[in-house]
């Protein structure tokens, strides 16, 4: 059993209460685009909330979290992403809700959509992005849930790690794709990762977002010349010392 099945079987126990408990609606809210800010020059930089991970443990898990969105607007993130998930990132709702109340970039819901009811979920606590993960959701099924996003006026970033994960994506013609650099079944990361996949995603016509393990300017500008638009980045902001020179060292 893998880490990602683990929190996969969380996710279907997690849907159940969410189903039992709360009345969702389907919301059409104005959303923030990713898309169009990908399409600006210059690499987008998505900041992520981030406490803790299952590969690295705790990372600030004390973190004033509208405190380090704000500052991520004020020093130049494209998008923040929030990672929402309790049991393995020490992320929540909440903290989704508390950074929508304070930026208005594009916000990403960062958790393991599994359900619409997550997506209506995300999308009540202040979500303009969310993302489908290939290696947890068979292909018909990731289908379906990008269509529902794109019915609510989400923008969807798809993610994936291999090429027989993103053959299995194209049909959909999502918009965006994400490439993980860092397997979720190892947790090893390697920015090579992107370099191999990006042609056939740059080729299908999708926007190029490089994912984990991106920690300094160099990192920023080689999966740059691999065609990447944007760059998701936790671990670096979350252990910065300073926001202000990560951010001057990542903007390319
Ligand atoms: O980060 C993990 O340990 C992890 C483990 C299992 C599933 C997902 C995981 N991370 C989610 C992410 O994709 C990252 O939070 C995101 O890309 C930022 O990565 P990094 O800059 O390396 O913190």
């Amino acid at each position: 059993m893998t880490i990602l099945d683990t929190i996969l079987a969380q996710k279907v126990r997690e849907v159940e209460e969410l189903k039992g408990s709360t009345v969702l609606s389907e919301e059409q809210r104005v959303h923030a685009s990713l898309v169009e800010k990908l399409k600006q020059p210059g690499i987008t930089i998505i900041s992520e909330i981030k406490r803790a991970s299952p590969s690295k443990g705790d990372l600030n898990v004390e973190v004033d979290v509208p405190a380090q969105a704000a500052a991520y607007e004020k020093h130049g993130a494209g998008a923040i992403s929030v990672l929402t998930d309790s049991q393995f990132f020490k992320g929540s709702f909440a903290d989704l809700e508390e950074v929508r109340g304070v930026v208005d970039v594009p916000l990403l819901c960062k958790d393991f959509v599994i359900d619409e009811v997550q997506i209506q979920r995300a999308n009540a606590a202040g979500a303009d992005i969310i993302l489908l993960i290939a290696a947890a959701l068979e292909p018909q099924r990731l289908h379906q849930l990008y269509e529902y996003a794109k019915t609510l006026g989400l923008d969807v970033i798809v993610e994936v790690h291999n090429e027989e994960e993103l053959e299995a994506v194209l049909p959909v013609q999502p918009d965006i794709i994400g490439v993980n650099n860092r397997n979720l079944k190892t947790f090893e990361v390697d920015l090579a990762v992107t370099e191999r996949l990006a042609p056939r995603v740059l080729a299908a016509g999708s926007l190029l977002i490089s994912e984990s393990g991106i920690h300094s300017r160099e990192d920023a500008l080689r999966v740059q010349a691999a065609g990447a638009s944007g760059i998701l980045v936790g671990e670096a902001f979350m252990k910065a010392d300073s926001l202000e020179s990560m951010f001057a060292g990542l903007r390319v």
